[in-house]
């Protein structure tokens, strides 16, 4: 069944303390500076070298998984960090930010935004996503990005008060979807209901990022296309006779 927004269910906040920080990623590029367990990359001293890096070239702002990891890169930028902790909880699918407690480690190592699952699946100790969402505006004072898959799931999380909501988990909760882009149907859905939409996930041109902003995209998060040299390299190494 098709979700039916309605903006009323929206916490009313009248201008919260954090618009600025949101402010500050409008229109701009957010550069995902992840690295896997088995990366080469997976040190918080090379992560904070690759988030400097990107600030140099323009960056708006990081997006970091880990206290660890948000520590190290703190201190050499002002720029704003999405915090996320990923962790597979027993018993949920739920793996970026499951819990209210994981956004408190996030926040307290330096996060400005805490980004989180924002699908309707079942959380880990049964926590609401619009529970969290309050406590997290309340007591920790930092906007939160809803990490969803689908139109539906994005005017959910909105309605749940959500500031951001990102693209994030497309393709990636449903086995039949399987995509090969940046989840445009998913932004025109949520640009036209008038939430804040930023595009995450399988950007590697410049001509997508031009059509998300085109498209009312609020921010982009690129990760693989500019801090995974590994992706980078096989792509083009795919392109030559040898890969055949
Ligand atoms: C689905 C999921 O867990 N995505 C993660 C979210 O933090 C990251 O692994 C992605 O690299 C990130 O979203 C950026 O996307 P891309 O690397 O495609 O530019």
């Amino acid at each position: 069944m098709t979700y039916q927004h309605n903006a009323s269910t929206r916490p009313v906040r009248s201008d919260p303390p954090w618009e600025a920080t949101l402010a500050s990623i409008d229109g701009g590029v957010v550069v995902s500076c992840q690295a896997g367990p088995e990366s080469p990359l997976n040190s918080p001293g090379i992560l904070a070298a690759l988030a400097q890096s990107a600030e140099r070239g323009g960056a708006a702002g990081f997006r970091v998984d880990g206290p660890a990891n948000i520590a190290a890169i703190r201190p050499g930028s002002d720029l704003p960090i999405i915090g996320i902790r990923k962790r597979h909880a027993p018993g949920s699918d739920v793996y970026i930010t499951p819990t209210l407690g994981d956004a408190q480690e996030i926040v307290a190592a330096g996060a400005d935004i805490v980004a989180l699952d924002g699908t309707p699946r079942p959380r880990p100790g049964g926590e609401r996503l619009e529970t969290i969402v309050e406590r997290i505006h309340d007591d920790l004072r930092v906007p939160v990005m809803a990490d969803i898959a689908t139109g539906d799931e994005g005017l959910a999380a909105h309605d749940a008060g959500a500031d951001l909501v990102a693209t994030t988990l497309a393709g990636y909760t449903t086995p039949g979807d399987r995509r090969t882009g940046p989840a445009f149907d998913v932004l025109d859905r949520l640009a036209a209901a008038g939430a804040r939409c930023v595009v995450e996930g399988r950007i590697w041109t410049v001509e997508d990022v031009r059509r998300c902003f085109d498209a009312g995209a609020y921010a982009v998060v690129i990760g693989s296309a500019i801090t995974v040299p590994e992706f980078i390299t096989r792509r083009f190494v795919g392109a030559t006779r040898r890969a055949r």
